[in-house]
């Protein structure tokens, strides 16, 4: 295609690369004056994005546009919302599909630009609607002739970490007498845990899994299924699923109601899919559902503008390409400044380093330059008294990215000492972002701060279904702009193959074990070893 074009060959990373020799010094006396931070300083979808504390200058910016215009990134993020197929390596064997979680969103519009994809998302919205509507109305009720109260989501990776930090994220909202549970680990303590805590009998249970095929999930399913017949209770009258068309867990006789999502939709993009929609239409209510989905529909509608001023997505995935590729930076800190975004760095952990974790181009040669950094985070102010140490004074430069809000969800607030909480949290937010730019000079060199270590800060009014959609948006729309300009297929996830595969060998191993009995204590261990010595043997694959 002719977009898929070396990083290395495009002109502007000759450009950018002689800039990065005088990056922006942000510890220098005058480099955050009011002026500077005034113009620094993008909006979008109720998002306010603040980048004077980024090591750049207006030519590194222009630079940056330069780079967008010249890898062609608007238009690969259009090809991609309408329907071109993104998710490939050309000449080689590879998952040749459309990218189109954009299309579950785009339902707000008479015209979508995948007119067929969004018509199967409103198809299985207003099946979900309906589904809804029975709960609420007493058409869908347990054996007993009660309203089930909680959901409980069944599925790993992608199928549990956006759903699941949505829904931290806005458990402000829950429908009154309405929760979700999380089960993802196939650590049985995981299950157990969380079934301990609920009254089976009231408690659907919501498994999903794309390919209905993964372990972990179709073990949790079998542990869940076998924990409500022990409760007397018969499964078909508990379990609904969400998965691929066509995959082996593709059978509604097994559910009470069974929902579909695409093969176009890649599992760590498919929060706004069924894949959270469920869990969360159940919990939140259909229309805090669709309001999510509104600003997620805003934030697409965002990153077609031309002008990274007015392209919040564009704008933080070329800075993070400033950082990474130009300044050498190999990390960035995702650290929400609210406590529901709990899980929305490990969400983000997934979708950035499973999209950008690559090092084969979409032709399928070696990358000759850096692809996706390591992503982590945590909130603040907790992380403060945890990790921020090595962000202040550690060899490791750690490009940070702050997300606050002004004001609180539940709005419950004290002040003590003329200040509420809401207001010492932002405080400290700003603060950080201030204390890594400007440090601090002192003669015991162990209370010196260096100073002059990258941050941004994006800011909205409240955390509400439709902002966390645009926040979510945002992410995935940075995240494959990135993939774009470092020519890599950010949707699929070969990496993963290989653990997998291995697993199931020493599986087989385990299970030679005498069916029943206790695993010896040096079981594992020398499976371990078995599977080693047929491994070093076996055959490499064809290229
Ligand atoms: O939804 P599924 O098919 O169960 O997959 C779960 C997760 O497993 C992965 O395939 C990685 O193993 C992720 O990409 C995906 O989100």
């Amino acid at each position: 295609m002719d977009f898929f074009k070396n990083f290395a060959d495009i002109k502007a990373v000759q450009k950018l690369g002689q800039l990065a020799r005088t990056p922006y010094n942000l510890a220098a006396s005058t480099a955050l004056s009011p002026k500077r931070l005034a113009a620094y300083r993008a909006s979008s979808c109720g998002f306010d994005f603040l980048y004077g504390t980024q090591q750049v200058d207006t030519q590194v910016m222009q630079a940056l546009q330069e780079l967008a215009n010249q890898a062609r990134l608007v238009e690969q993020f259009k090809a991609m919302k309408s329907g071109a197929v993104m998710n490939k390596i050309i000449g080689h064997d590879s998952e040749d599909r459309q990218v189109l979680h954009t299309a579950c969103r785009d339902i707000f519009t008479n015209k979508p630009l995948a007119p067929k994809e969004t018509a199967q998302a409103k198809e299985q919205l207003d099946r979900l609607k309906k589904f809804l509507t029975d709960l609420d109305n007493g058409t869908i009720t347990n054996q007993q002739g009660q309203p089930f109260n909680t959901m409980v989501q069944v599925g790993i990776g992608g199928s549990d970490l956006g759903p699941r930090a949505l829904y931290l994220a806005l458990k402000r909202y829950c429908q009154s007498g309405r929760k979700a549970c999380f089960i993802a680990n196939v650590d049985p303590d995981d299950a157990a845990a969380v079934l301990a805590e609920l009254d089976l009998s009231r408690t659907l249970i919501n498994v999903v899994s794309k390919s209905g095929t993964t372990l972990e999930t179709l073990t949790n399913e079998e542990l869940v299924r076998s924990a409500l017949t022990a409760a007397g209770l018969d499964p078909a009258c508990h379990m609904i699923a969400v998965t691929g068309a066509g995959s082996p867990m593709d059978d509604p006789d097994k559910y009470l109601a069974a929902f579909h999502m695409y093969d176009y939709i890649g599992g760590r993009y498919s929060a706004t899919s069924m894949v959270g929609g469920v869990t969360l239409a159940f919990a939140l209510g259909y229309d805090n559902f669709l309001e999510l989905l509104r600003g997620a529909n805003a934030m697409d509608q965002a990153g077609e503008q031309i002008n990274i001023k007015e392209n919040l997505p564009l704008l933080m995935a070329l800075l993070g390409i400033w950082n990474r590729n130009f300044l050498g930076y190999n990390t960035v800190a995702i650290l929400p400044y609210s406590q529901a975004l709990l899980r929305f760095p490990a969400h983000l952990q997934q979708c950035d380093m499973e999209s950008n974790g690559k090092q084969v181009s979409r032709s399928g040669e070696s990358v000759q330059w850096k692809t996706g950094p390591i992503v982590w985070g945590e909130p603040g102010t907790n992380g403060q008294h945890a990790f921020y140490q090595l962000l202040h004074q550690g060899s490791e430069i750690v490009p940070a990215e702050f997300i606050g809000f002004r004001q609180s969800q539940y709005q419950e607030d004290i002040t003590i000492n003329g200040t509420t909480s809401q207001q010492k949290l932002l405080a400290n937010m700003l603060a950080q972002s201030l204390a890594l730019a400007l440090g601090r000079a002192h003669e015991n060199p162990n209370k010196s701060f260096t100073g002059n270590r990258p941050s941004s800060l994006l800011l909205a009014d409240r955390l509400t279904p439709y902002s966390m959609g645009a926040l979510l948006a945002l992410y995935e729309n940075k995240i494959a702009m990135q993939g774009f300009c470092w020519n890599i297929n950010s949707f699929d996830q070969e990496g993963v193959q290989l653990g997998k595969v291995l697993a199931n060998r020493i599986l087989s191993e385990l299970a030679k074990e005498k069916e029943g009995e206790q695993l010896s204590p040096d079981s594992p261990e020398l499976a371990l070893l078995r599977v080693a010595d047929l491994e070093k043997d076996a055959p490499s694959p064809k290229h």
